[in-house]
């Protein structure tokens, strides 16, 4: 893989879900040796810090049941300023999640840079709620229908275009866990979804091997964003929204060698590593493994 410039950026973001701890992930995931194991590959690494994520009162804005909607806006348009900039000075963005509603300001500081901006959902769900779908209220459950440009006004217009993707650029990879409302999106869009099933049927070299085929051929960038409760709770233990039944560290691996081999990606992001629900940093740790085959560490 071509050596690269990548830019980190962390976002202590946990206003996107109701647990307590998953803001602490960029720390875990720096503390687990992120920077010197992409240093040891070769490539450069620069740590930008953190974005500043205001910590509110936990209460519903008036007139939505989005939780913490304002200060969710605020810290995605942040997080897309800060985005932007990377891509601007032609750096690859690691963005280190915080809950998955990071994603918003990800993707509305990456996707303007494409005509076809392709994303790859690797996750135990689709967070492709609504405020009407919601069973939750959590934002983290509604990235994805964000990026679409469906959804709250307020989040679909960060840095004021929508939509974000397009439904034929994604790919959903792990998927064991959908509300009805994601499921109903999901068929009406045509996203393309390798569930469990088709994991366990096809094997992930296939599931890979058709991914990285269908991207190629329509997109002309590729976003990982890779919610850690893709993988099974065995392997990623400190995860908010646990769903047993998931993607394996060795299966994940695989994927993500493939995805190097491939090089497709133009950034990525690891989100909802909670700390606090972690066994002694496991996950953190697993997040940190998953980078280094992600970027092409090799055994030999
Ligand atoms: N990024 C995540 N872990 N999302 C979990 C979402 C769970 C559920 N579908 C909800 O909307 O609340
Ligand atoms: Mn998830
Ligand atoms: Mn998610």
């Amino acid at each position: 893989m071509k050596k690269k410039n990548i830019s980190v950026i962390g976002v202590p973001m946990d206003l996107g879900q109701m647990r307590r701890g998953v803001d602490m992930g960029p720390s875990a995931i720096r503390y687990a040796g992120l920077l010197e194991r992409l240093e040891a590959i070769g490539h450069t690494v620069t740590d930008l810090g953190d974005i500043q994520i205001d910590q509110p009162e936990r209460v519903h804005t008036a007139d939505t049941n989005l939780r913490n909607l304002d200060a969710v806006v605020k810290g995605s348009t942040a997080l897309a300023d800060q985005v932007k900039k990377v891509k601007t000075d032609g750096d690859f963005p690691l963005i280190l999640g915080g809950d998955h509603s990071i994603a918003i300001g990800s993707l509305a500081g990456i996707s303007s840079n494409y005509e076809n901006l392709g994303v790859i959902w690797y996750d135990a769900h689709g967070d492709l709620n609504t405020g009407d779908t919601s069973p939750s209220g959590n934002i983290h459950g509604m990235p994805l229908a964000v990026s679409l440009g469906i959804g709250h006004e307020d989040l679909v217009n960060i840095h004021d275009y929508t939509p974000k993707v397009k439904p034929e650029n994604i790919v959903i990879i792990g998927a064991r866990s959908l509300d009805e409302g994601e499921r109903v999106l999901i068929k009406e869009k045509g996203i393309r979804v390798y569930t469990m099933h088709e994991v366990d049927r096809m094997g992930m070299t296939k599931v890979m091997e058709e991914s990285i085929e269908y991207l190629k051929g329509r997109t002309d960038g590729v976003h990982l964003s890779l919610d850690l409760d893709g993988l099974d709770p065995n392997d990623a233990p400190g995860v908010g929204t646990p769903v047993i039944g998931g993607i394996s560290y060795r299966e994940s691996h695989l994927a993500m060698e493939m995805l190097a081999e491939a090089d497709i990606l133009t950034s990525a992001e690891f989100v909802e590593v909670n700390p606090i629900l972690d066994e002694k940093n496991k996950t953190a740790t697993v997040a940190v493994a998953l980078a280094g085959s992600l970027f092409g560490e090799k055994l030999l």
